[in-house]
């Protein structure tokens, strides 16, 4: 049963839409991901979540209650991008005061901030906060949400800019949280984190979802697994120049966008290779195991051979750079097929990609 329900939420701050509609559900016990560029409208969605902004329009349910009604927020756990720490005090004692305002009885909340506190291996507890390294006041941040034990947890980037260990903490407490019955709603630029712990996401963009699922339902959206096979002889496939027929990138990645050529036929119907008395290679892509030994046929027929098959799976950040950077137009909001080629405007998806190699480069 779904936990959160949003239905149609809109935020327009003058004649700009911030959110342009977003329909979701999450379920009891789900990490939910929120994952777009820079500007997507993530933290405006989970802010509306959170009751902290106002809807322009549309619906959202959290917990049976609307945001913002005092009922939910003792239910809501929120973690800001930016968490505003009380720098004089220690965790201890920031973390009791936020008790306090929830009214938790002073020994019940003494047990949970020290059980936080200890599953996040928060040291130095008595330093000051704002002496604090940014991992360990993300640390309290994490445990100021969770001092009144809400259901629904809502995170907005919460390992963004931190280093690789406190990183793989968070996103492995974050996933704790929810084998223990909490719902996770998180927003996010690293692919990475989101496909190692959300059960599903939305992909955000200038405002709208344009892609909804697992990340498998995404990537089976918008491509999904090809088959690359190098033969001596053309089936329909494209000429290989002088790219070793082994192991042609070893990464078994980067075919997004390259497999334009298949058409459900199971052959490859682009480039034919009309050089092919060259004697060289050829590569044709192909969609499944029948294309496979259709190509195998085909190519013994030439009197050629099949000389490597690889298997091609989209990375969820090659997708995310195809729908995040399509223009408002060729958007589709239900996910249901390969987007549109015209991608001009990758300026955004580039940001966050570079944030995320960046990340990536300090692992
Ligand atoms: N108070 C505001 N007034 C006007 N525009 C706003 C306001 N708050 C946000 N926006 C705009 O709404 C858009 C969505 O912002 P939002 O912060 O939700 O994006 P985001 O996906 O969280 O981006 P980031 O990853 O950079 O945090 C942006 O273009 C932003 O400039």
């Amino acid at each position: 049963m779904a936990i959160l329900e949003v239905d149609s939420l809109r935020k327009e701050y003058g004649d700009f839409t911030a959110v342009d509609g977003s329909t979701f559900a999450v379920e009891r016990g789900e990490v939910f991901g929120v994952v777009g560029p820079n500007g997507a409208g993530k933290t405006t969605t989970l802010k509306m979540l959170a009751g902290l902004i106002e809807p322009t329009g549309g619906t959202a349910v959290v917990a049976g209650h609307t945001p913002g009604d005092p009922a939910m927020q003792r239910r809501l756990g929120f973690l800001p991008e930016e968490s505003p720490l009380y720098e004089e005090m220690t965790a201890n004692s920031y973390l009791e005061f936020f008790a306090d305002l929830y009214d938790v009885p002073r020994d019940v909340a003494r047990d949970r901030i020290e059980r936080s506190l200890e599953r996040l291996d928060l040291e130095h507890r008595d330093r000051r906060i704002g002496n604090m390294s940014k991992g360990m006041q993300r640390k309290v941040a994490i445990a100021r949400a969770l001092v009144n034990d809400p259901d629904v947890l809502i995170f907005d980037e919460p390992a963004s800019g931190l280093d690789p260990l406190t990183t793989n903490y968070i996103i492995e407490f974050t996933r704790e949280l929810s084998d223990e019955g909490k719902t996770i709603v998180f927003s996010a630029h690293n692919l990475f984190h989101v496909e190692s712990v959300c059960d599903r996401i939305v992909i955000m963009n200038d405002g709208r979802i344009v892609a909804r699922g697992t990340v498998e339902e995404i990537r089976d959206a918008h491509g999904g697994t090809e088959y690359h096979v190098y033969a001596t002889a053309d089936a329909g496939g494209d000429p290989v120049a002088g790219e070793p027929t082994v192991d042609a990138d070893g990464d078994g990645a980067g075919a997004a966008g390259d497999g334009a050529d298949v058409d459900g036929t199971g052959v490859a119907t682009g480039d034919a290779g009309a050089d092919a008395s060259g004697g060289g290679e050829f590569r044709h892509v192909v969609a499944d195991m029948d294309g496979v030994e259709a190509v195998r046929e085909a190519v013994e027929r030439e009197g050629g051979r099949v000389t490597d098959i690889q298997t091609k799976t989209p990375s969820l950040e090659e997708i995310f750079l195809e729908v995040a950077g399509e223009p408002a137009a060729a958007r589709d909001d239900s996910a249901t097929g390969p987007a549109d080629e015209n991608a001009e405007d990758t300026e955004n998806a580039e940001d966050a990609a570079d944030t995320e190699n960046a990340a990536e480069a300090r692992t």
